[in-house]
């Protein structure tokens, strides 16, 4: 089992590129599917654990991927099985993405149903009533989610009850091919809905409204095959600009996008963290002294709860009192335990969790929960005395690429080592 080892006290500076982003490319990948003509071809793809599983996945379905230097090019003009299995669903949860291209495309789509995880039960309700509305029939049972429609998808008048992101863009993708007009109302508005938007509209379909509370899909016969880069990834961004901050440090992070990253922003400056906005992306320093604050998570344009560790981390660093209140996922807040082990005084309180800072961490071996649970551990132990060494890297590695190399280039004393090699650091 590998780990990740880091020995706090260095400041971090120089320059970090973001990678493509994981929640953009996901479903760009599995709405490439629609194409019945042509080869899409993806730029700016990060080589995460969960994009070689969606690339399994399409592959599974019969479609030709192929995944080099950032690339991704997927062929799926051949008819294409309509069912995933488990094992799919079981790694990656994104995986029931695959249902809205399937059904638009051939009125059939069959994936196991995704159970709970570490961070909430996540139910897939609201793609299923999306589905619904638009003429499918849905059926569970036995462990799997099976939706049919005789015929063409028709469009229908959508409400969601929370901006869910991955019911939007199913959603979304099934109403690309329906007959006639689908409008989402209280639809998800991150910037991820909009690049997944702004590809279909690429690839023939007419959507409107990306990026606004209501969505208007007018279906069309068929899509075809094209060229896109995926934005960079907002949440790898902010997790070095935490890094920078946590540490003192003064990192450019290039290719983060100002206008994704604003809630972010705001909450670092009111920590004391100076961001500038440079041509190539937005430059981090960490102040001597960390403010305490308090945030609240809710759907973009609101604080992202997939911030919301890192920021937790960089809290037990600041002078003070601050909360945290997770109203995204009724249970993400795993990694206070792992933090409580390296010495951190937390206090949870329903879906808040108190903050009480400066704290002296201390290095220890500790989980990582979920993927940002451990990049937020990551991000304490590059202040905490001595060794952090932190397990479970399956989850980091889902979510980013090389994270202890980039942080290692940034000067951090960190390692990534193998149980099978000879554990040179602690
Ligand atoms: C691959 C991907 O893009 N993952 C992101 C996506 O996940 P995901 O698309 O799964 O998240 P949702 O926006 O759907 O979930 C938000 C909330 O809605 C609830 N809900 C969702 C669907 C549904 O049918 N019924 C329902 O009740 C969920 O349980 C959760 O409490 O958005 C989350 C919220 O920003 C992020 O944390 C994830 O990183
Ligand atoms: C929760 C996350 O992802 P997923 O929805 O893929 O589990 C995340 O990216 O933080």
């Amino acid at each position: 089992m590998d780990k990740i080892i880091v020995r706090g006290g260095r400041q971090l500076s120089g320059t970090v590129k973001v990678e493509g982003a994981k929640n953009a490319v996901l479903p760009v990948i599995a709405a490439s599917m629609i194409a019945s003509e042509g080869k899409s071809v993806l730029h700016e793809v990060p080589a995460l654990a969960d994009v070689f599983t969606i690339k399994e996945v399409l592959s599974h379905m019969n479609a030709d991927v192929s995944f080099k230097d950032n690339t991704v090019t997927v062929d799926a003009s051949k008819p294409l099985k309509t069912e995933a299995p488990f094992e799919y669903v079981r790694k990656m949860r994104a995986s029931v993405l695959v249902l809205g291209p399937l059904l638009a495309r051939y009125g059939h789509a069959k994936v196991a149903m995704p159970g709970g995880c570490a961070i909430g039960s996540r139910p897939i309700d609201l793609h299923l009533k999306g589905f619904e509305a638009m003429g499918a029939n849905v059926h569970v049972g036995n462990g799997f989610v099976e939706v049919q429609a005789d015929g063409r998808l028709q469009g229908a008048k959508i409400y969601l009850d929370v901006p869910s992101v991955g019911a939007t863009e199913n959603i979304m993708m099934a109403a690309a091919l329906a007959d006639g007009k689908t409008i989402i109302e209280n639809s998800a508005k991150e910037p991820e809905i909009v690049d997944l938007a702004n590809f279909l509209n690429k690839m023939g379909a007419k959507v409107v409204g990306a990026g606004t509370e209501t969505i208007r899909i007018e279906g069309v016969e068929r899509l075809h095959g094209v060229e896109h880069t995926i934005i960079p990834d907002r949440i790898e961004a902010g997790t070095f600009m935490v890094a920078a901050a946590i540490t003192g440090g003064n990192i450019l992070v290039k290719g983060a996008e100002l206008e994704h990253l604003r809630s972010l922003v705001s909450k670092m400056e009111e920590m004391g963290v100076k961001i500038k906005e440079e041509e190539d992306g937005l430059r981090v320093i960490g102040p001597k002294r960390l403010k305490a604050t308090d945030i609240k998570t809710l759907p973009h344009p609101g604080f992202p709860t997939d911030m919301q560790s890192q920021m937790m981390a960089l809290m037990l660093n600041a002078h003070g009192t601050s909360v945290i209140t997770e109203t995204v996922f009724e249970n993400r807040f795993m990694h206070v335990e792992e933090f409580r082990r390296m010495n951190a005084k937390l206090k949870i309180e329903g879906r808040s969790v108190i903050v009480e800072g400066p704290t002296t961490l201390q290095g220890a071996e500790v989980a990582a929960t979920d993927l940002r649970a451990g990049a937020a551990l990551i991000l304490a132990g590059l202040t905490a005395e001595g060794y952090t060494r932190v397990t479970e890297l399956i989850h980091i590695d889902r979510g980013y690429v090389n994270l202890a190399e980039k942080l290692a280039s940034l000067g951090a004393d960190i390692e990534r080592v193998s149980d099978k090699e000879k554990i040179s650091v602690g």
